[in-house]
């Protein structure tokens, strides 16, 4: 880096080697060393300039996507990057586009749901981007309920076709990003009707525009849904609406994997569950844990470094003011976040296991571990990215009145991230699927099924329900059995409680509806433990370098205690921990602010972040902020002359008015 380092005095304090703390967010060495390569390639490349994107209007921001988009797969090919690379490249590029939901979404409903043979035929063709495809799910009707989806495909035996069509307002697709102005075809989720019978939603591959001339087919309707939440932000994704007037596609375009229609008509289920349908949505739910980290992890650096830069009140004879980030109130909203950062981090590495996991034994036809898959992507991904949104947004306070500034970079982080609580399941129906799993394993306790993995703990259900924590001391909270069983013990207890309210209803339907409020809440409880659970785990494992493992501890320790101050409630209400316990932890927890207070700058470093990536004023890495905050407010387009268009025509003939009213 050139210039004055503002904040090196900052980064003389760390007490830990910061490189091998990169290692360990990056994962592996192998991981780090291609993010940072990447990362630098796109920040160099002018080709990938940020600059006045959030000024742009939506057509233009649009065109500018869509030339960042096909300059960035011209770099891939030409570079020659694997698959891994060039999903970096996506990343650092930075920008939503309609390659995310052609990589990330048609590309594995194809390869999940998609037999050998459709995988054969469509495959090389999306990977070359011959065709580009979207996921068109959602209606404008229903969203989270994916079996309320009205979309029809009725084969025709006649003529071995589906006729894809959408008999209401509401059975317009409605969301899918790529679909508005982009996507050639679609995998289309429609109710499979054959031989008059109705089997439930299925996928289907459609074209939806020329491949010669780019035009809609006869009986599509195709369009944008129009402007989004922010300014550029997710606008420059064409999230679109789908219709369909009868449209004819072969009936090998049915993705068959899970289900077949045979050349008479005959409907086949085959030996695969149905749920195997939803898999998508399982796979890019872990691939949105993953990502949490990135996007909060961001947000702390930007409100880390400013909070450093910032000074207010204080000043000693004369002396420098106080930096924000000393006070304990800053600490305790911003270092929570940091250290979620990281303990999302490594939950997120150990979904992906997971998820590794569940696939190799799909293949094998081994289907036992997809429910609790299911539950861990929902649940999680309902956590990470609330606590996320939130995070960034706080983020935002934490930089005071700059934060709100488009060149703080918060508000477009927000605005990109938002929705991520929302799509790919509604964070409080995946809540409630979560808390069905819960149920379903407190009912099945006592039936001789052990329960395994993350709710191997329930196993234990009668120690927790009775046991007390032993903490005597503040430090007693750092003992990782003590903080295991108090976590264990509180998602126990609220998930027996909801069960045992759930018996007094004749109907369980009824009751889970009306106990809904307190069953999403035992859900929390649960994928709370997970997280904390996997970050002690983490610290399990050999980790090298001078002072990195007893600051993953401190973080670890700022994490699940700020949880258990946050929802003391609920520790307390189940009786696990005395209030002189509760007490004890929260002194702990200001301990720990402490500890990380010095290393916190070089904490954010790890990240490994490049200006370009970053793209805040707040959040350089040199901490250079006042020049440049300045320097940048002068190349708003309204400072481009002293007199503002309109000047002349409305606040002239008010200014006169004044003047003449003056005179009388
Ligand atoms: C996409 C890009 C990724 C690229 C990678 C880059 C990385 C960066 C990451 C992010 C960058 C941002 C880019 C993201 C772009 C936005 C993409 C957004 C796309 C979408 O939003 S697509 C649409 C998503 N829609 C939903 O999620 C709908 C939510 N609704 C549902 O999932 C279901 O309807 C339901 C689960 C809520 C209910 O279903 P239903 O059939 O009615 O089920 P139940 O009766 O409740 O349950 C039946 C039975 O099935 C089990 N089950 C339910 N779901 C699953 C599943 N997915 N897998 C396995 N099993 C499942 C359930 O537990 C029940 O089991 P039981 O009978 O009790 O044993
Ligand atoms: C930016 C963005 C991109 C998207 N991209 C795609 C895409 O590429 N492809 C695609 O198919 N879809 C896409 N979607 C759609 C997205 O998946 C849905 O919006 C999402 O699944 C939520 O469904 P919904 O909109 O129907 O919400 P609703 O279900 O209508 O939610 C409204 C409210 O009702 C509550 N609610 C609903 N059901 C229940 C229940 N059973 N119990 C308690 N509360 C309930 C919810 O919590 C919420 O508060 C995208 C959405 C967004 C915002």
């Amino acid at each position: 880096m050139e210039g004055v380092d503002y904040l090196a005095d900052e980064r003389k304090k760390a007490e830990f080697d910061v490189n091998e703390m990169k290692i360990v967010w990056a994962g592996s060495r192998h991981n780090f060393e291609l993010s940072d390569r990447i990362s630098k390639l796109v920040a160099n490349d002018p080709g990938f300039s940020k600059e006045g994107r959030t000024m742009l209007p939506r057509k233009e921001l649009f065109k500018n996507t869509l030339r960042k988009a096909t300059y960035a797969w011209k770099r891939i090919i030409e570079l020659r990057l694997s698959e891994e690379e060039a999903a970096k490249l996506r990343h650092f590029v930075d920008e939503p586009a309609f390659t995310d939901l052609h990589w990330g979404m048609f590309i594995p409903a194809i390869k999940g749901q998609g037999t050998d043979e459709q995988q054969k035929k469509w495959l090389p063709l999306a990977y070359k981007m011959q065709i580009i495809g979207c996921y068109a799910q959602t209606e404008l009707g229903h969203g989270s309920n994916v079996q309320g989806l009205e979309t029809t495909a009725t084969f025709d035996p006649q003529t071995d076709e589906f006729v894809i069509h959408s008999p209401t307002l509401t059975s317009s697709k409605w969301w899918p990003g790529g679909l508005g102005k982009v996507s050639t075809h679609a995998v289309v989720y429609a109710r499979l009707i054959t031989n008059g019978k109705d089997y439930g939603i299925n996928g289907f591959i459609v074209q939806l525009r020329s491949l010669e001339d780019h035009k809609p087919l006869p009986g599509v309707t195709v369009g944008d849904i129009g402007l989004k939440f922010g300014n550029g932000a997710y606008n420059t994704m064409d999230n679109g609406v789908l219709r369909f007037d009868h449209v004819r596609i072969p009936r090998d375009q049915m993705l068959m994997r899970v289900s077949q229609v045979t050349r008479e008509g005959k409907y086949v289920q085959s030996d695969v569950p149905r749920q195997l349908l939803y898999g998508t949505m399982v796979y890019v739910r872990q691939t949105i844990v993953s990502d949490a980290s990135n996007a909060l992890s961001r947000a702390v650096c930007i409100a880390t470094r400013y909070s450093a830069v910032r000074r207010q009140f204080g000043s000693q004879n004369g002396g420098q003011e106080i930096q924000v980030i000393d006070y304990k109130t800053q600490q305790n909203r911003l270092f929570p976040l940091l250290a979620s950062a990281y303990a999302f981090r490594f939950v997120g590495e150990w979904l992906k296991w997971l998820y590794t996991d569940v696939t190799q034994r799909l293949q094998a036809n081994d289907f036992s571990t997809l429910p609790e898959a299911h539950a861990c992507t929902a649940g999680l991904k309902s956590l990470t990215t609330t606590a996320t949104a939130d995070g960034i947004e706080e983020c935002r306070k934490l930089c005071g009145g700059h934060g709100y500034l488009c060149s703080s970079g918060l508000p477009e982080l927000f605005a990109v991230y938002v929705p991520a609580c929302t799509y790919e399941g509604d964070n409080t129906v995946l809540l409630l699927q979560v808390a069905r799993f819960l149920m379903k394993t407190v009912s099945q306790l006592g039936s001789g099924k052990k329960p395994v993995g993350t709710i191997a703990y329930m196993g234990r259900i009668e120690h927790l329900m009775q046991c007390r924590s032993d903490v005597k001391q503040a430090k007693d909270w750092l003992k990782p059995s003590a903080v295991v069983e108090a976590f264990e013990a509180r998602a126990a207890r609220m998930s027996v409680a909801c069960a045992q309210n759930l018996s007094k209803f004749d109907n369980p339907e009824e009751g889970f509806a009306e106990l809904a409020a307190d069953l999403a809440e035992a859900a929390v409880a649960h994928c709370q433990l997970i997280v904390v659970s996997k970050f002690i785990e983490k610290l399990q494992q050999d980790i090298p370098g001078e002072g990195v493992k007893q600051q993953l501890e401190v973080l670890c320790g700022i994490y699940y205690l700020f949880l258990l101050h946050k929802h003391q409630g609920d520790f307390l209400g189940t009786g696990y921990i005395t209030s002189k316990q509760a007490s004890l932890a929260n002194d702990q927890l200001r301990a720990l602010y402490s500890q990380l207070r010095p290393n916190a700058i070089s904490l954010v470093d790890a990240f490994n972040y490049t200006d370009h990536f970053l793209d805040s004023i707040l959040g350089r890495y040199d901490g250079n902020v006042y020049p440049k905050l300045y320097e940048a407010a002068w190349k708003d387009p309204l400072n481009q002359s002293d007199i503002a268009d309109g000047f002349h025509e409305y606040i002239r003939p008010l200014l006169k008015q004044q003047l003449r009213t003056a005179r009388l």
